[in-house]
């Protein structure tokens, strides 16, 4: 488990200093995957750093597992550090070495030797879906292997703790997906606790169990992915929605219109043909689309209501948990629920 309590870090600036993390609290439970989300300069990295005990905070503490890394120094420090792997932005791979070559270093480091090598970085090869690629060179990969091949090596020391900085960054979407199955593979086989910096709303959809969004050093919204989602004041489901690009105009020709935002199969799949078989109304999507959130199907519509029954059915579905936002403007709206 990570517990960050009121860390706050500020660097030199050429004019005033930099406040790059003001008061910033995370508890991420053992075993989850983390997102730490906001835009460049918020303060991502600087926090993964602080939790990699890389960089002392100004104030606040850092506790692994409930012990605070806050006075350590010399050999305990360093054990402490060893049981948190970092997955560097760019990761720079032994260029002459095979790909086992690269996932054995930090065993050869620790000085594992013979058969307990072999062993261990054969598992490794396997969660990241390399074992076919052992003896190949870095450079005879693809860009999201290379990353794959980061991920098994900053895994080999078996670290109770993954900091993944972007670990998606550089690759092209249709290998990201790749990169991603070896995080959740870790969490999910190997227990690591992850917690991973990005801007990119598909990893967060893709394997994250809680997500924080940073602005300028401040944690201003965190909980889980499905939660958020479930908020419609929250930026954090704003970003990581479907997008409704519809122009207003379009809902014109419906008594009522409402953006609405469903959760899970049944949702998904259900309500709303029941809504309008229910209250006799005709119902039609105009608008938004459908996403994944791990395996949960989750969909963000604008749908147009006609039937003398609209309020009511739109107060159905409200009821039913989904949530329903009708515009404030434009024809015949009212606030539904
Ligand atoms: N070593 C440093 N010295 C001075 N300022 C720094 C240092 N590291 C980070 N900063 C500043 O602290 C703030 C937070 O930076 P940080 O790299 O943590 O943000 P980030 O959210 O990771 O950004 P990005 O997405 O661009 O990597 C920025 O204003 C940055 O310029």
């Amino acid at each position: 488990m990570i517990t960050v309590e009121n860390l706050t870090k500020s660097y030199t600036g050429a004019a005033a200093p930099v406040h790059a993390l003001r008061d910033v609290n995370v508890e991420v439970p053992a075993g989850a995957l983390f997102g730490v989300v906001g835009p460049a300069g918020s303060g991502k990295s600087t926090l993964a750093r602080c939790i990699a005990l890389q960089e002392k905070p100004d104030r606040g503490v850092v506790r692994l597992d409930g012990l605070s890394t806050a006075g350590l120094e010399g050999r305990r420090l360093r054990e402490v550090r060893r049981q948190v792997a970092v997955l560097d932005a760019q990761p720079v791979l032994h260029a002459e070495r095979t790909v086992a070559g690269n996932v054995a270093v930090p065993l050869e480091q620790l000085g594992v030797e013979g058969p307990q090598r072999r062993s261990r970085v054969g598992r490794l090869l396997d969660l990241a879906g390399l074992t076919q690629r052992a003896a190949l060179r870095p450079s005879e990969l693809t860009p999201g292997q290379r990353r794959r091949v980061a991920l098994a090596r900053s895994l080999a020391a078996a670290p109770a703790v993954l900091l993944a900085d972007d670990p998606t960054g550089g690759i092209a979407a249709e290998e990201s997906g790749g990169v991603l199955t070896v995080l959740d593979r870790a969490r999910a086989e190997l227990g690591v606790t992850v917690l991973l910096t990005t801007q990119d709303g598909a990893t967060v959809r893709r394997v994250c169990d809680g997500v924080g969004l940073l602005d300028n050093g401040r944690l201003v919204e965190q909980g889980t992915v499905l939660e958020l989602l479930a908020d419609p004041s929250s930026r954090i489901a704003r970003s990581l929605l479907p997008a409704i690009d519809t122009p207003r105009s379009q809902s014109a020709g419906y008594d009522r219109s409402a953006d609405v935002v469903l959760i899970g199969f049944a949702a998904v799949g259900a309500l709303l043909p029941e809504a309008s078989a229910r209250f006799d109304v005709e119902l039609a999507t105009i608008g938004g689309g459908l996403t994944r959130v791990g395996d949960t199907p989750v969909a963000r519509f604008r749908i147009g209501v006609n039937g003398t029954q609209a309020d009511t059915a739109l107060a159905w579905i409200a009821d039913r948990g989904a949530h329903v936002v009708q515009p404030k403007e434009g024809p015949k709206s009212v606030v539904a629920a």
